[in-house]
């Protein structure tokens, strides 16, 4: 731990030096850490078994690169929760980004094309993104995950910086796996609707049965990951992102040996949230008719294999006090949504959602407009 003070300045000197790093706060934590790498090497990802931050792109034959473990100074700072803002929805309504009509007209026929194959029978669902571009007034990036810190408790909130990518920020909702030992534990999550100060709510039935068919998917896919066992579903409920409800599954089990990791990401990786049903043949409509190119949207983030100490006291008599310590290896990866690329004053946000044959092209593109509410309200000064 060290003085938040001394963290950023560590941070800035980082950029001073346009060397790689990640600032991050998982879900509901104080520990607010950051990887600085310590050299200018590039280092890509190969088969998981590396240990570090990972940043992984959607399209998995693209390259995913790594902060290793090794090659960084790791630091971090205790934030304090008080005085910290509660996640409100009311800074959005005063809110007037220009929202050019053509890319309403763009994002719905998209949409209009996905209902048409769904309906037509090629698949089930698919998640159809676009991006939008935002001047910023303040481009800071430092000064931008502060305000994403303060204003997104409950999220993976992040600041990621790498020669070959340029910025990225984000504050996701979405875990995509984590693993600690031997459990495992990884979510379905779809539907949305605007919240307004209650999770207390009724889902229509297009977004129940949506999120069923993703529950049902996942579990589908993890009965063919080898070393998974003792599956385990929570109830759905719904769950506050931001400005937003989702709906959420939680689902645990084991995975026999941390060999099966690769084999694990892979299964969920792009899951039904970003991608759709089945996987195969909603990424190819994804690759033939989004506009934009994802890059490292709807990817994924987060520490890979990270020695984490358990310790625990013996309680056998004669041996006082004495301490076990085991270490473990720890994964936490979050599927990056709800995120933005900053490039040259600007930032292009990116957003998308899932269809299905009941949705309407309309709806779709104000539920790409809330999302990206999330993005945009911490880059207002
Ligand atoms: C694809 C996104 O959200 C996903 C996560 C939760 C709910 C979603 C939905 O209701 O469509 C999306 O699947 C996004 O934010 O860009």
């Amino acid at each position: 731990m060290m003085p938040e003070a001394d963290f950023y300045q560590k941070v800035k000197s980082q950029i001073s030096e346009n060397r790689a790093f990640v600032a991050y706060r998982k879900p509901g934590e104080k520990a607010v850490k950051a990887f600085l790498q310590s050299d200018d090497k590039v280092y890509k990802v190969k088969d998981l078994s590396e240990k570090g931050f990972i940043f992984a792109p959607f399209k998995t034959e693209a390259t995913s690169y790594i902060i290793p473990s090794e090659k960084s100074e790791v630091i971090q700072f205790e934030s304090s929760l008080e005085g910290m803002e509660k996640e409100s929805n009311n800074d959005f309504d005063n809110f007037d980004f220009e929202q050019l009509e053509e890319d309403q007209k763009r994002h719905e026929n998209l949409v209009q094309k996905g209902i048409d194959a769904i309906r037509a029978g090629d698949f089930k669902k698919v998640v159809l993104a676009r991006s939008e571009r935002v001047q910023v007034l303040d481009p800071d990036a430092v000064r931008i995950f502060r305000k994403l810190l303060h204003k997104y408790p409950q999220a993976m909130v992040y600041v990621w910086f790498h020669p070959e990518t340029g910025y990225w920020l984000g504050a996701t909702p979405e875990t995509l796996m984590k693993l600690d030992r031997n459990r495992f534990e990884t979510m379905a999550l779809a539907g949305t609707q605007v919240y307004k100060g209650t999770d207390d709510v009724e889902w229509g039935v297009k977004e129940i049965e949506e999120q069923g068919f993703v529950t049902d998917y996942i579990l589908d896919m993890l009965e063919g990951v080898q070393g998974v066992e003792q599956v385990k579903t929570s109830g759905a409920y719904s769950a506050r992102a931001g400005n937003l409800l989702h709906i959420c599954t939680d689902i645990s089990g084991r995975l026999k040996s941390q060999e099966n990791l690769k084999d694990l990401v892979n299964a969920l990786h792009p899951t039904p949230a970003v991608c759709g049903l089945p996987k195969e043949k909603a990424l190819q409509f994804i690759h033939e008719n989004e506009i934009q190119p994802r890059e490292f949207y709807s990817g994924y983030l987060g520490e890979l294999n990270l020695k984490t100490e358990h310790k625990r006291s013996s309680n056998r008599r004669n041996q006082e006090n004495q301490q076990f310590v085991s270490i473990s290896r720890q994964t936490e990866l979050f599927v990056n949504l709800r995120c933005m690329k900053l490039k040259d004053g600007n930032a292009r946000i990116f957003v998308g959602g899932g269809i299905t044959k009941d949705s309407n092209a309309a709806d779709e593109w104000m539920e790409t407009v809330n999302k990206s509410q999330t993005m945009k309200a911490v880059l207002v000064k």
